[in-house]
């Protein structure tokens, strides 16, 4: 995506996917659309894939930033002038202006709205609670009424997808269900605990048809840099090849259920397709201990990672939530949802991506054309 071009792009236009994921739709059948909030995020590109590969148009808001934010989205893009081909598109618009949701909304038509935005860093909510409430509990808010606004004023029908999150459990104990009481311990968990109600509300006061998904973490090569498993594997990429030799982290014994972003997004578009809207814990069901992660992903390249982490209270947060294993029998049972990508796999998919980008990072550096200390 060139960036002349995303910087000029007016809220008319857009940007679409590569030509071999256009799906042909047959005349008796309509394509659908789908609106996504945060969709350059991680699961945002996933769920664009997924969505494109079942015929949808999919819209996605996209924030204004000074820096390009939509290198996750890169590999779909297609000229907007190439209209036929061009079925993913993208206009500014923020959950904190509730204006230009309800307008997007209006112009759209979306069958379905995924509502993916966030500040999701939970260390960095404890230093913007303001704005992480803004966006993660109001921004919901906002979306839900822009949504149920428009269900009345247009009387279509509008599926909508609230992107819950593991978090919320807290410090309460393993398993996590449906039915484990919240106890969010981070302003990120206590507005996501927010969000999950103001969308029970809802679907209770007006009858909208509203999901909450609580998904446990899920990884990716495609993950923040700063979230722990990406952070361990870029690091370690680049310990290998010689760019980098220590690692600071945090708490080591914080446990978590671990699975791939690729399948979780896979769940939210199967809690869309049910008869009634309801809510769902995914997870793989399996915890692991961050130190865990660094014995797995530093064994894999043959490494022992207690030569290279220094621990940096830094990153100890102010409330910790100890141990996340979600009990995901509802999904498997009522959506036939499970995931396909186990512990292992996962590392090694994120620990092989990030050795390769940091050879390529390599290359850079020893033509000078890179500070390897610039880097994380
Ligand atoms: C489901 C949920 O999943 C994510 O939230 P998270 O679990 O906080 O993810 P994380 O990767 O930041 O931390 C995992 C654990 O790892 C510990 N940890 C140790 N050392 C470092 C460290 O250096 N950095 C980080 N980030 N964590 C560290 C840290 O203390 C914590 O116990 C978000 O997607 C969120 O949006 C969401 O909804």
């Amino acid at each position: 995506m060139a960036s002349e071009n995303n910087e000029s792009r007016s809220e008319s236009e857009s940007i679409t996917k590569a030509d071999s994921t256009v799906v042909e739709m047959p005349p008796s059948q309509p394509r659908k659309i789908a609106l996504i909030t945060g969709i350059t995020g991680q699961d945002g590109s996933y769920l664009t894939e997924l969505l494109l590969g079942k015929g949808y148009e999919v819209h996605g808001l996209i924030r204004r930033s000074s820096n390009f934010n939509t290198q996750r989205l890169n590999h779909i893009y297609i000229d907007p002038h190439n209209v036929n081909k061009a079925l993913m598109k993208l206009h500014y618009a923020d959950l904190t202006d509730a204006s230009s949701l309800r307008r997007w909304l209006d112009v759209i038509k979306p069958d379905e709205v995924y509502n993916l935005a966030a500040q999701s860093h939970v260390a960095v909510s404890f230093e913007i609670p303001d704005y992480t409430a803004d966006v993660v509990a109001t921004g919901a808010l906002r979306l839900l009424e822009a949504v149920r606004s428009h269900t009345i004023d247009s009387g279509r029908t509008v599926k909508y997808y609230q992107a819950g999150s593991s978090e919320m459990f807290g410090s309460t104990p393993p398993p996590q269900s449906e039915t484990t009481p919240f106890h969010p311990r981070s302003p990120y968990a206590a507005s996501k605990c927010a969000a999950h109600w103001y969308t029970v509300n809802y679907r209770e006061a007006y009858g909208l048809f509203a999901c909450n998904g609580i998904l446990f973490n899920h990884e990716s090569p495609r993950r923040g840099e700063n979230f722990v498993t990406r952070k361990i594997t870029r690091a370690l990429g680049r310990i290998k090849v010689g760019l980098q030799t220590k690692l600071f982290l945090g708490n080591l014994q914080a446990s978590r259920d671990w699975g791939f972003a690729g399948d979780y997004v896979e769940a939210m578009w199967l809690m869309l397709q049910q008869e009634k809207p309801d809510d769902y814990v995914v997870a793989t069901e399996e915890g692991h201990t961050v130190e865990e992660f660094l014995d797995v992903s530093f064994g894999y390249l043959g490494l022992d990672w207690k030569n290279h982490v220094e621990i940096d209270p830094r990153y100890f947060r102010p409330s910790e939530v100890d141990n996340l294993q979600g009990d995901a029998s509802k999904a498997k049972e009522v959506l036939g949802w499970k995931p396909k990508v186990g512990f292992e796999t996962l590392v090694k998919m994120m620990v092989d991506e990030d050795l390769a980008l940091a050879n390529r990072e390599k290359l850079l550096v020893d033509a000078g054309y890179m500070d390897a200390k610039q880097q994380p």
